[in-house]
């Protein structure tokens, strides 16, 4: 794929009502679930970007039939748990992390073996997180020396339902286990001790899984599902992503004057730490007219510019914004004073290592910034820093998206030298940003 270097410019308010794309987490298990269950499941909303597509494109090499008809619906004919037949080529998951290791965990209990890798960026990306506990089901495992991929996985026919505590917050982990756990006999548990994201087990129960949830004592949070389960195909709706929606959002929040609303966006409170920072920011943001769809709780954002302040970040809400920092700390470089933000070491296994890029780059643009081996601390000065810088995005979407938000506020313009894998998760990005009066074009 060619670079696409863009660059932001400040301009007027924001103004508008955007619907952002679905969300990512969800569109990828709604595929995979589909592919799982008996019968034809209609997908409404599915994100159409890149990480997703290579999903679609894996579970097709899979045996599973997925298709997007005339009307932009998705429907995917399943081939049932246990269904699954050898891939005659390598899967190539291309950025997405969640792809690579929900995939890795689905076919880790299928007696076949499949190859699996992925971009300059998912190559670098750790796999001994799902392998270990899928070694432990019964799976081997082939990865280059250092864990990465490119690998092969030989699943096991003879899989033994386990009982794992998480070492990391992850619902990519979680969700690799409780996949493989469905063609395997008795009950597969994960143990969490800060609860992550919980599309899987949501959408699991939509589909008719019977999935527990215990309290421990120590506090943490008991998953299971007991496997050789039949998933009956449901149809589902995908919300707008919460991940995206907070790129227009705190666009609209440091645009002096704009007022911009965003329908149908996810608020599953597993998601949602993002919002709850800038509130307790100061930022005018209200949840209007709160729904379900699909087992998942929804609702319309408005925001309205506001001058924010500095905040402390509760380490224990990270899982619930893991993906928000970047976009979080250029709302706390315009802030008045420092916003700490600790216990984030798992933003150096994304896409990019985003502390370090978030640090440096917001530096670039002339921002102070302190930050250590999982922490790190912007200090805002109560008015958006002098920008007139080019960031490096290192194959990361969110990096590429944040820093384009922020020059939207900065004196001198923000550019970013490779725009193109904002696609991965957000297609059509830069038009809805310019449909809201941004100033985001190439160069
Ligand atoms: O399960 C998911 O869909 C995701 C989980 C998170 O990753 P981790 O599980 O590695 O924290 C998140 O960063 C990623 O964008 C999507
Ligand atoms: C970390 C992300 O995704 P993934 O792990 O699926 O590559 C992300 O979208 O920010």
């Amino acid at each position: 794929m060619p670079a696409k270097p863009l660059v932001a410019r400040k301009g007027g308010a924001l103004a508008g009502t955007v619907r952002v794309p679905g969300d990512k987490s969800i569109s990828h298990r709604s595929l995979m679930f589909g592919a799982l269950a008996l019968g034809e499941t209609r997908i409404e909303g599915l994100l159409t970007g890149e990480d997703v597509l290579r999903t679609a494109d894996a579970l097709r090499a899979l045996g599973a039939s997925i298709e997007r008809l005339d009307d932009g619906t998705w429907r995917t004919r399943g081939r049932g748990v246990g269904g699954l037949a050898e891939p005659s080529r390598v899967l190539d998951m291309g950025n997405s992390g969640t792809a690579a290791r929900l995939l890795m965990g689905l076919v880790s209990t299928h007696p076949f073996t499949s190859i699996f890798t992925g971009d300059a960026s998912l190559v670098k990306r750790p796999m001994a997180r799902v392998t270990v506990p899928l070694s432990k089901m019964g799976a081997s495992f082939v990865l280059r020396s250092n864990g990465r991929l490119p690998g092969a996985v030989v699943g096991t026919n003879m899989p033994v339902p386990i009982e794992y505590r998480l070492p990391v917050a992850s619902a990519q982990v979680k969700s690799a286990i409780l996949l493989a756990g469905l063609n395997t006999p008795g009950r597969t548990t994960v143990i969490e001790a800060e609860p992550t994201r919980d599309h899987t087990e949501r959408m699991l129960r939509h589909f008719g899984v019977d999935v527990r949830e215990e309290v421990l004592e120590d506090g943490a949070l008991a998953v299971s599902v007991t496997g050789e389960a039949n998933l009956t195909a449901r149809d589902l709706v995908v919300p707008s992503d919460p991940s995206s929606a907070a790129f227009p959002a705190v666009a609209a929040l440091l645009c002096p004057g704009s007022e911009v609303r965003l329908p149908g966006v996810g608020t599953n409170t597993r998601r949602t730490g993002l919002y709850e920072t800038l509130k307790e920011m100061g930022a005018d943001i209200a949840f209007q007219d709160q729904r379900e769809e699909a087992g998942e709780p929804v609702a319309d954002l408005l925001v309205r510019a506001t001058a924010l302040k500095g905040v402390e970040v509760p380490p224990d809400r990270a899982p619930s914004m893991i993906d928000e920092y970047p976009i979080l700390a250029m709302a706390a470089a315009c802030a008045t004073g420092p916003t700490v933000m600790r216990g984030i070491g798992e933003l150096r296994v994304k896409e990019s290592d985003r502390l370090a890029m978030v640090a440096d780059g917001l530096v670039a643009c002339g921002v102070k910034v302190e930050a250590g081996e999982d922490w790190m601390v912007v200090h805002g000065t109560g008015k958006p820093p002098k920008g007139g810088a080019r960031i490096a995005t290192a194959l990361d979407h969110r990096i590429a998206m944040s820093f384009l938000v922020l020059g939207l506020a900065t004196d001198e313009p923000v550019g970013v030298d490779d725009g193109s894998f904002i696609d991965t998760s957000f297609p059509g990005f830069v038009r809805l940003m310019n449909g809201l009066g941004a100033g985001i074009g190439e160069g």
